[in-house]
This record gives C-alpha cells, sequence and structure tokens, in this order.
C-alpha cells in the first residue's frame, strides 16, 4: 500500500499544472536616469545610479531603510538637483528635471508620508489635483460664470469617475483628516491620478496598511496600469507585493545600485540576499 508521501506525491503529479503567466514585455523607454550622484554636504544619497523604466511596465525600487529610494523619486520629479548625471524623460534629454516641467509633463508622485489637505474634502483634495490643467486663472474660477462654470464642471466629472474608479463614493464629502490611514493613501493616489499621469510615483503606497487595505491598493495599482495604461515606479517594502506586482525591480543599497531585474533574478541574486539579511560589507 503506498504511504501518504507517495499518495501526495501521485496527486501532484497528476493535477494540470497552472499555465505559467506570460511575461509581459515593454519596448519604448520612458524614463532614463543615467550616472546619478546626489550628495547632501557630506552625505552620498546616491552614488552613479542608472537605470531606465519603460512605458507600461510597473517598476519597483526596493532596498533597506537609508538606500536612496525616495531620493531617487525625489531626483526623477525635481524635488532633488543631482550633483552629477542626466534625465532623458519622453526623449528629451536634461541635467534635472524642475518640480514644475515634471509635474506639468506627466510626471506625478505620492508621498511616504502622506500630503493632503486634512481639513478639505476628498473630492476638493482630488480637484486639486487638476489644478495644472485648468485653463481659467483663480480668480475667474471665483465667479464661477460662463466658460469658468463650464471647465470647472467637467474637471469635477474627471474627479468623479476617478472617485468611482477607486471605490471611494461613501468619503466622497469627508474631511480627509478624519478618514483612516488607509483611505487617506487612497485619496493621495486619486489626487495623482487626477492630474492623468503618464508617470506615477508612489513612495510606499501600502505602508502602514493591514492586510485586506493592501490587498485592495494592490488592485487598484494593476487596475491603473491596466485600465489607463499608466507606468508605474514604485517604492515598497512589503516583498510579497513588491514580487507580485512588478515587471521589474531596481535594488538600490547604501545609495548604490545593488541589482535590476525581474523579481525572479532579483530574489534569487546573492548581493540583495545578503542586504537584507544584513551581511557587513
Ligand atoms: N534632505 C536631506 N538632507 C540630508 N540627508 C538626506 C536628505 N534626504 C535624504 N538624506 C540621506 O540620504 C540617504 C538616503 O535617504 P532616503 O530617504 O533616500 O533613503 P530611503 O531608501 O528612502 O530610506 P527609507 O526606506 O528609510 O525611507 C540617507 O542617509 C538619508 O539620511
Amino acid at each position: 500500500m503506498p504511504d501518504a508521501s507517495q499518495t501526495a506525491a501521485a496527486e501532484s503529479a497528476a493535477e494540470p499544472s497552472a499555465p505559467p503567466v506570460p511575461e509581459r514585455r515593454f519596448s519604448e523607454t520612458l524614463l532614463e536616469v543615467k550616472n546619478i550622484t546626489l550628495r547632501f554636504g557630506g552625505v552620498k544619497a546616491l552614488t552613479d545610479i542608472s537605470f531606465d523604466i519603460k512605458k507600461g511596465e510597473i517598476r519597483a525600487i526596493i532596498g533597506p531603510n537609508g538606500a536612496g529610494k525616495s531620493s531617487m523619486l525625489n531626483v526623477i520629479n525635481g524635488f532633488y538637483t543631482p550633483q552629477e548625471g542626466a534625465i532623458t524623460y519622453k526623449g528629451r534629454h536634461r541635467k534635472a528635471m524642475r518640480p514644475h516641467e515634471a509635474a506639468s509633463t506627466g510626471i506625478a508622485r505620492t508621498f511616504q508620508n502622506i500630503a493632503l489637505f486634512k481639513g478639505m474634502s476628498t473630492l476638493d483634495n482630488i480637484m486639486t489635483g487638476r489644478l495644472l490643467k485648468m485653463k481659467s486663472n483663480i480668480f475667474l474660477q471665483a465667479l464661477y460664470w460662463g466658460p469658468n462654470q463650464r471647465e470647472e464642471s467637467e474637471h469635477r466629472a474627471f474627479c468623479e469617475r476617478i472617485i468611482d474608479f477607486l471605490e471611494i463614493q461613501a468619503i466622497r464629502k469627508t474631511p480627509v483628516g478624519r478618514l483612516p490611514y488607509g483611505l487617506q493613501k487612497r485619496v493621495e493616489l486619486a489626487r495623482a491620478l487626477a492630474m492623468e499621469p503618464d508617470l506615477l510615483l508612489l513612495d510606499e503606497p501600502m505602508a502602514g496598511m493591514n492586510v485586506e487595505e493592501k490587498e485592495d491598493m494592490c488592485r487598484f495599482v494593476l487596475d491603473v496600469n491596466d485600465e489607463f495604461g499608466t507606468t508605474i515606479a514604485l517604492i515598497e517594502h512589503d516583498m510579497g507585493v513588491v514580487m507580485d506586482i512588478s515587471d521589474r525591480v531596481v535594488v538600490l543599497d547604501y545609495g548604490r545600485k545593488l541589482a535590476d531585474g525581474t523579481p525572479d533574478e532579483v530574489r534569487s541574486n546573492q548581493a540583495v540576499i545578503d542586504a537584507y539579511l544584513g551581511v557587513s560589507h
């Protein structure tokens, strides 16, 4: 008579194996950073970092605390100007981005520590994401008349679509300061989407969330990428999430690039394993 392990082995051999998930392929480069070095006085936050982000992909930036991940996002959206290196975005080569230029050319970002107007409603916070798209100036808008009224209605309708998409209808009038953390993160994502970005930078979108909230956020990130075709670069500490949703992963450690590749390549990279297990350099 076969023992239990033989039975289990026979059963698993008989089970049809799940079809492999086809690897998504991307060819067009949306953004490339080349030899970026960023210093704060004597502290080198980034040293000679190069990588690219392809149009349509979900790209993760990971690394231990202080590795330089947020600094990298800040270089990409122009908050920090690197001392060395260059950025090519949408085929245009530049020494550094400027925040306004980054925003007006389609780069939106969320922050590690939520940066919303806490006293304002969800809808009004999301509307602030439309400001760059508004043609009439803020004084004319105050009149809420004629063309201004029409423009405001169109922007409002766009925001309502995002509210539906992210399933936050029930809190559209709630001041965001009263919302639980997970929902505030979702409102921040909504505001970034209101900018209709081509490149969305997410700084720890799932930090501080419970399992259910994380699952929701993963689903929304994948849906945004899928339905709007938005390219996404995200920093995330939850390795399960990173490996599940990213097409490619770049790993930073002490401001240097340690590895770059598919989740499988990165997962099996010895230098990455050492960095995460704290092997001394
Ligand atoms: N504005 C700043 N002034 C001085 N030093 C800074 C500044 N911003 C970042 N640094 C330093 O640069 C290094 C990289 O920091 P950064 O916040 O980019 O890392 P991180 O990988 O995002 O870390 P964490 O996962 O903890 O958020 C750290 O040594 C940090 O102290």
